[in-house]
C-alpha cells in the first residue's frame, strides 16, 4: 500500500444554472485531483487530504462528499470560527472560465497553524499547487516548506502544479520567490503553460521546458490547452498532440483532473506518454460538464450528494 498526501483549500463552488439560479458544489484544485485520483488509483494508493474546514453544516458535507469519493480526511483540522472560501465560475461561449472568489478569510488558510505536520506519518507522494502555498502567510509557509524539505530527505515524492492566482500574492517578488522554492522543491512538475507565461513570462512552451529543465526536477510535463504537451523525463523528452475536443462546455478543473489521471497512471506503472494520454481522456470528459467535479458514470451534471441547487 502506497500513499498521496494533497495539501491545499478545498471550497465550495457556485456554477451558473438557468437565469439566477446557480448550482452549489465543492470543488478547488486540491478537491478535484484528490476526488478523480481517488476515483481513478490503483487500489493500492490511499488518497489523503491535507486541509482545513470549519465545524458547519457546509463543512462536515465537504468532508462527507471527499469520505465518500474514498479520500481518508484523518488530516483534516477544524477551524473553531472560519469556514469553507467561496469561488463562482462564469463560462464564456467557448467553455472558458472566469472565476470571482470569497476565499480571504477561509479555515484552510489556517491548516499549517491548526495541524502538526511532524505527526503525520511520511507520505510516499505530497502534492501541492501554488494556490496550497499562497494562502499561507508567511509562518505557515515557512513551517511547510521546511517540512516539505525534511520530508524529501525521508524519500517523499513531491508534485507540484502552478495554479497561479495572481489576486492571491502581495507582490510579483514574493511569487517568484515561492515559485522558485516549489520548482526547486519538486520531482515531478505539472504546470499549465498559461501560468508560466505570467509567472516566468515564458513565450513558449519549449521556453519554459528549458527554464525549468534547469531546476532538479525528474519529470516536467507542461500542459497547454489544446496545444501539445510537452514533458520530459530525465533524459527522455516529447512532445504529445492532444486528441481534439469536441464539446466544450466548461474548462474548470481541466488541469486538475489531467493531473489525477496522470498520477494515477503513473504511479499504476505507465510510461510518462501513455500517463499524459490518460490525462488528455479526463480532462476532455471533465471540460465536456459544467463545475469541476462530473458524475463518477459521466452522465449527471455532478454527484448527488455533493450537489445542490
Ligand atoms: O482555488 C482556486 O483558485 C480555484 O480556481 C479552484 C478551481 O476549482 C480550480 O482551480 C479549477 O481549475
Amino acid at each position: 500500500m502506497s500513499n498521496i498526501l494533497i495539501f491545499g483549500e478545498s471550497m465550495l463552488e457556485l456554477t451558473t444554472k438557468e437565469g439566477p439560479l446557480m448550482r452549489r458544489a465543492y470543488a478547488g484544485d486540491v478537491f478535484s485531483v484528490a476526488v478523480y485520483l481517488a476515483r481513478l488509483a490503483p487500489p493500492a494508493l490511499k488518497v489523503k487530504m491535507l486541509s482545513a474546514t470549519g465545524s458547519d453544516a457546509l463543512s462536515q458535507g465537504l468532508r462527507a462528499a471527499l469520505e465518500h469519493e474514498g479520500v481518508d480526511t484523518d488530516c483534516m483540522a477544524t477551524h473553531p470560527s472560519k469556514h469553507l472560501g467561496l469561488y463562482m465560475v462564469q463560462n464564456d461561449s467557448s467553455g472558458e472560465r472566469e472565476f470571482t472568489y470569497w476565499r480571504s478569510n477561509s479555515a484552510a488558510r489556517d491548516a499549517i497553524k491548526l495541524i502538526d505536520l511532524y505527526a503525520i506519518a511520511t507520505p510516499d507522494h505530497l502534492f501541492f499547487s501554488g494556490i496550497s502555498l499562497a494562502i499561507l502567510d508567511p509562518a505557515s509557509r515557512f513551517t511547510f516548506k521546511r517540512w516539505v524539505a525534511d520530508l524529501k530527505k525521508l524519500g517523499t515524492t513531491v508534485i507540484f502544479d502552478a495554479n497561479f492566482r495572481p489576486a492571491l500574492w502581495q507582490s510579483e517578488s514574493e511569487y517568484l520567490t515561492e515559485y522558485r522554492w516549489a520548482f526547486s522543491a519538486c520531482d515531478i512538475a505539472l504546470p499549465g503553460m498559461d501560468d508560466l507565461q505570467q509567472i516566468f513570462r515564458c513565450e513558449s512552451a519549449q521556453q519554459a521546458c528549458e527554464l525549468l529543465s534547469a531546476y532538479d526536477i525528474q519529470e516536467i510535463i507542461i500542459k497547454n490547452g489544446p496545444d501539445s504537451i510537452l514533458y520530459r523525463n530525465g533524459a527522455q523528452q516529447g512532445e504529445f498532440q492532444v486528441p481534439k475536443v469536441n464539446l466544450i462546455v466548461d474548462t474548470t478543473a481541466a488541469g486538475d483532473s489531467f493531473n489525477a489521471a496522470y498520477l494515477a497512471s503513473r504511479i499504476g506503472g505507465s510510461s510518462t506518454p501513455e500517463a499524459i494520454a490518460a490525462g488528455c481522456r479526463m480532462s476532455a470528459k471533465v471540460i465536456g460538464h459544467s463545475g469541476a467535479i462530473m458524475a463518477n458514470d459521466n452522465t449527471a451534471s455532478g454527484p448527488a450528494y455533493m450537489t445542490m441547487a
